[in-house]
Order: structure tokens, then sequence, then C-alpha cells
């Protein structure tokens, strides 16, 4: 199995590879050579199987001979080992017909640990295999960033820097981040929002002289290997709601397309996913450009679902290689646009490959709101503000006759401002983190510019 870049100019790699490159040396990002296919049998053996067991089965055949089989194996099991659910990933019913997809019994209470952990298992086995270290640095609107630092937090082969934007994260994400005092972990706030902290990262990818010198590595959905393991619990639901034998649709509260395009090659191998909806908040590039034909970014207004507070939707130029037939230079050419541009205009042809995939829906602040409130006074269920921007466009776009699974993708504990303010009631940690609130931060700031950051990195890594 070989990882193509969807810009077309950089060389094919491995899984491992383009594991622990991240970026492709062109500017874009790996995707399979082709997705290999599960048959109706394969589906429905899957029935009964652990999570860990399902893991294992839908992941295998991208790996090729990275990892053998048993290696594998003890990978996925210390992965989801630390998780408070024996499910891994339950499933709910909120109303006949519409499940809620449990992805917050992590360790950091939000979907990115699904794929974090197993990554932080991965690169430990493949570095100490090379016998070579590597730097991980992070963009995060709040999540990714804290899940990757506790998946990596005292790794002797890994340093790791996550940027996140100043003050438009939520305090437990923050402190998630800025509370563990390993010394290889560094949560560094930069003036601006996400997408600054995600182009600075891109930059760092293309200075190929600082790239090369520190062995820089990503662990955002940039990198295939995140977007792989989210996979995995589209199979796990559709299964337990009996697929193949039956069609189920998600939809998934978006930002940076990473989850629902992990949807997305779920329903490319086989499983029978019949509608696959993007959820947006009132950043709403994706609703735009799936309604309209016109990817435009625009001024990123801060929400109470902050980690979707994203415009420029990296994993998008993944569904984009697709849609456009897998021509790199078109793709190379779009982003060009959307660099020099701010946007770029998406052909008919384009637009109607990714409509038979994707349906897309908005939600306004005060319908995040109101949906939470009322999540909880007539489902008895206490939703965060993503999760609830999910339910809410599931509820408007969903057929009747087909199971709907809306993913939650965070614990109501990590946005309690949200959430107390629409039901009056604020959630609670769960017991393994009640003193977050106790332990001493580690702050550092810096500068939103390239140069000043690449130098704190540099500064900070062990040799
Ligand atoms: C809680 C939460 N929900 C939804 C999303 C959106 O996921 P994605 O970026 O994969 O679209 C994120 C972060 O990206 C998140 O942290
Ligand atoms: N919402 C994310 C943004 C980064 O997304 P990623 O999936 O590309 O890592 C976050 O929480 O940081």
């Amino acid at each position: 199995m070989k990882y193509v870049s969807t810009r077309g100019r950089a060389p094919a790699l491995s899984f491992e590879e383009a594991m622990l490159s991240g970026l492709a040396r062109d500017g874009g990002l790996y995707v399979p050579e082709s997705v290999p296919q599960m048959s109706a049998g394969d589906i429905r053996a899957l029935h009964g199987l652990s999570y860990e067991e399902t893991a294992f089965r839908v992941m295998r055949p991208f790996l090729g001979d990275t990892f053998d089989d048993a290696t594998l194996g003890d990978l996925i099991a210390r992965a989801y080992a630390p998780f408070g659910h024996g499910a891994r990933a339950p499933l709910v019913q909120l109303a006949p017909g519409h499940f809620l997809l449990e992805l917050f019994h992590g360790p950091t209470l939000a979907f990115k640990d699904f794929a974090m952990q197993l990554i932080g298992q991965f690169f430990e086995e493949a570095l100490t295999r090379r016998g070579t270290r590597v730097t991980i640095v992070g963009a995060t609107s709040g999540d990714t960033g804290s899940a990757a630092i506790e998946a990596f937090r005292g790794l002797d082969a890994v340093d790791v820097f996550i940027l996140y934007p100043h003050g438009r994260v939520s305090e437990v994400q923050r402190r998630q981040m800025t509370t563990p005092d390993e010394t290889n972990v560094h949560a560094v706030a930069i003036d601006g929002h996400f997408d600054d902290a995600q182009a600075r990262l891109k930059d760092m990818f293309n200075d190929f002289g600082f790239r090369d010198e520190v062995r820089l590595a990503g662990v955002n959905s940039i990198n295939w290997a995140r977007v792989l393991a989210q996979v995995v619990y589209f199979f796990s639901a559709a299964v337990s709601l009996g697929a193949p034998d039956r069609a189920v649709s998600f939809t998934v509260p978006t930002g940076n397309f990473g989850d629902i395009f992990a949807g997305y090659i779920a329903r490319r191998m086989g499983l029978p996913i019949a509608r696959l909806v993007i959820a947006t908040n009132q950043n709403d590039i994706l609703h735009r450009a799936m309604t309209g034909g016109d990817y435009r970014t625009g001024t990123v207004a801060p929400s109470i679902s902050p980690s979707m507070d994203i415009q420029v939707s990296s994993n998008f130029e993944r569904a984009l290689f697709d849609a456009y037939g897998r021509d790199g230079g078109a793709v190379a050419q779009l982003m060009d646009e959307l660099k020099t541009g701010g946007g770029f205009a998406i052909s008919q042809g384009a637009l109607q490959a990714l409509r038979e995939h994707f349906a897309s829906g908005r939600v306004s602040e005060e319908e995040t709101s109101a949906m939470i409130a009322r999540a909880h006074a007539q489902m008895g269920e206490l939703l965060c503000p993503h999760s609830a921007v999910g339910v809410k466009v599931a509820e408007e776009q969903r057929d009747p006759a087909v199971p709907m699974v809306t993913l939650a993708t965070a614990h109501p504990a990590k946005f309690p401002d949200a959430v107390e303010a629409a039901t009056g009631l604020r959630p609670a940690l769960p017991e393994r983190m009640a003193d977050l609130f106790a332990r001493p931060e580690r702050i550092t700031r810096a500068e939103n510019d390239l140069s000043a950051l690449e130098t704190l990195i540099r500064e900070r890594i062990r040799k």
C-alpha cells in the first residue's frame, strides 16, 4: 500500500513514512493510492467483535508491512485501554431512529483521543525501531492539542509543541494542555485564531531547512494515520445498527474536515452509508461551498463551539482530490488560488461529485444553545456545543427511513460555560480530572510569526 500526495508532486510513501512525514513535501496531503474494499461478508463478520478487533480488521489493509499482526494487536490494545467505557464508542438512542455516538470517553474527553492514543503508540514503536527522534508541532483549536499532549507526554523520542489561539479555547482545554509537567511537551499560545496556527504549522513544513533540521512531524489530521484511526468508529456504529444489511447515515460536526473524511473513507471501503452530513457552526465555509460551489474564507467569528472555529478546512483538499479525478495539478492550482485570493470556485463536475457523498447544514449560535437546552429537557442528554450543532443538523436532514447517527465529539464538561448558560446545569469533570483547576499551568506566549516560532522550538527541543 502506497500513499500519494493530493498535489501530485511528492514521492509516494509507505504508511510508516507518510505517518512520520505529516505533510507531503509539495504541500499536499497523503492519501492511499487506492482504497481497500470490505465486502458485505467482511462487514458482517465484524458483528460481536470488540472495538479493538474491529480496529484491527478495518485498519490492517492500509498499513502494509509497517507492523506485524501481533504488534499491531498490542498497539491497538494499549491505545484503548485508558478509555473510560468498555465499548469505547457507545451508541445511545436520542429519539426513534436517531442515535448519538459518544466519542468522548478517552483520556481528554474528545474524539481526538481515538486517533491520538493510537498514533502515540504507532510513533513510539516506529521511532524505537528506527532509533531516531522527531519534533511534533501541532495546531489546535483546543482538542487536538490536549489529546496530543496526553498521548505523547513523557516519550523519549518526541518533543511536542502545540500552537493554540490565545484566549480562544475553553479553560478546560487550555488546562489540559498547560498542566502536564513533562519537559517534552509545550503549549504555545499565539495571537490570532486556529487558522493562523495551522498556517504557521504548514509554513514550517514548507521550510525544508527547518523541517529536516528538527525532523518535523505532524499529528493534526493532515497526518493520514489520524484519519485512518477515525474510520473505525463509523464501522463499529454502523455494524451495531445492522450494516451491511441496513444502510445508516451520519452527521458529523465539522471544522477541519478530518472526521467526516474518515466517514467518506468508510463509505468508499464499502460500508453502506446513505448520507454523510457536514454540520457547521457560524464559521460555515464548508456549508457555503457545498451549497453555492464557492470555497471562500471569511473572518473567523468566535463561537460557543470554539473547536470548529475554522475557515481553512485542511482535509477538504483530500475530498477535492477525488472530486477532481485525482488530478494533483488541478488541486495544486486551487490551493494556490486559496492562498493568493482567499478562495476558489469549485467546478460543476467536482461539486456534483462532492454532493454524491456529502450533504451539509449550518447552525447559528442561538440554535446551538436552544438545541443544548432541548436535548437536556426532552431527550435527557447533556450535549457539548459541537455535538449540539450535529444533532440540530441531523434533525433537519434526516430521512426517517434510515437510522441517523450523530457524532458526539466532546464531553459537555469541556465546555461548561456554554452548557450551563443553556441548561442551568454545570457539567462536572470525571473524577480522574477533578483536580484540573488546582494544577499549576505552564504557558508559553509567542508571536504569530514563523521565524519567532522556529527559534523557540530550536531552543527548547532536547538534543
Ligand atoms: C469537539 C470537536 N468537534 C468537532 C470538531 C471538528 O472535527 P474536524 O476538524 O475533524 O472536522 C473538532 C475539531 O476539529 C472538535 O474538537
Ligand atoms: N478542532 C481541532 C482543530 C484541528 O483539527 P485536526 O483534526 O486537524 O487536528 C482541534 O481541536 O484542535
